[in-house]
């Protein structure tokens, strides 16, 4: 789809700190995301994921430390960091008495984009999130995954080389989260970098080169999914003890099975998910 180039360090952020009156919602972040990589933010509501996304694309602005997008410090030169982004905000933010291609059109004149220019993108990009047939609609008519996909495209339509996708699946049923899963990952091989908050387990665990767990404005892990597991090991047998579920991780399945095996009570021997390695850095459940 042809994409800017900036480099290795798409996303950086040193130190970043945001207050809201009393409330530390960042704690002092840091981290660097690489050229074509999808970099998961996970942690529960209220963690600071949705000001990350705020400050990194100018909606709103630190308290201490620095961002910068494409190399550019989104405080100082904003319209140069905005012009290699693109937003998908966490609620739907679409005109909804304008149709899918009016919705599309007004997007890419505000970003100066010439009428054929546009004409031949929203073409592209129907197609591409598979909404071709919906071009004259009514944004209120359509479904809420086919407004995800719209916001996606609209998100896309001026070739940004940077996506930030604020908890891209909420409320979707499974199967059209599923659906939304394929379109990011279509967007990642296309070349696109991509900053995605979650609260999601499998979501992160699917999609994510990278992620960072993220609890009380304060970054408590970052790696990949897999290190992230492996930290703990491949199995896991969840039984109870009295009242109180207890679960005991294993590098491999027969051990776990022999220990299983000492305890006459029930239990699940199951494979390791990134929620166990989030419960293990924060001592609490992600959702
Ligand atoms: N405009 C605001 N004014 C005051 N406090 C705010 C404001 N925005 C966020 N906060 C607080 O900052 C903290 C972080 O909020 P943030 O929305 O970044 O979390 P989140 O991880 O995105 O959660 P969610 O999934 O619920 O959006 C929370 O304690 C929240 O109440």
């Amino acid at each position: 789809m042809g994409h800017a180039h900036i480099g290795w360090r798409v996303i950086e952020i040193v130190d970043l700190k945001k207050n809201y009156r009393k409330v530390q919602a960042l704690k002092g972040i840091s981290l660097r995301v690489g050229s074509g990589e999808l970099f998961a933010y996970l942690g529960p509501n209220g963690a600071g994921k949705t000001t990350t996304i705020r400050i990194l694309t100018g909606l709103t602005r630190p308290s201490g430390g620095q961002a910068y997008v494409g190399g550019h410090d989104v405080g100082k030169e904003p319209i140069k960091a905005k012009r290699h982004q693109g937003l998908v905000p966490q609620h739907v933010n679409l005109d909804a008495e304008l149709t899918v291609e009016e919705n599309l059109f007004i997007h890419g004149r505000l970003h100066g984009m010439g009428r054929v220019d546009i004409g031949r993108r929203i073409e592209e990009l129907l197609d591409y999130v598979g909404l071709k047939e919906k071009r004259t609609s009514l944004v209120k008519r359509l479904s809420g995954g086919m407004k995800r996909r719209l916001m996606i495209a609209r998100a896309l339509l001026h070739r940004p080389a940077v996506l930030f996708l604020d908890e891209p699946t909420v409320g979707l049923d499974p199967a059209i989260r599923r659906r939304v899963w394929t379109l990011i990952k279509k967007i990642q091989r296309d070349g696109v970098t991509i900053f995605l908050t979650t609260h999601y387990i499998e979501e992160a665990e699917f999609l994510a080169d990278r992620v960072a767990f993220i609890d009380e404005g304060a970054i408590v892990a970052l790696d990949t999914p897999r290190h992230l597991m492996d930290a703990l090991g491949q199995w896991a047998i969840d039984c109870y003890r009295g009242n109180e579920m207890e679960t005991r991780y294993f590098t491999d399945r027969e051990s776990a099975r022999r220990y299983a095996e000492e305890r006459m009570n029930g239990y699940t021997l199951r494979r390791v998910n990134l929620e166990d390695a989030f419960l293990a850095c924060t001592g609490k459940k992600v959702s």
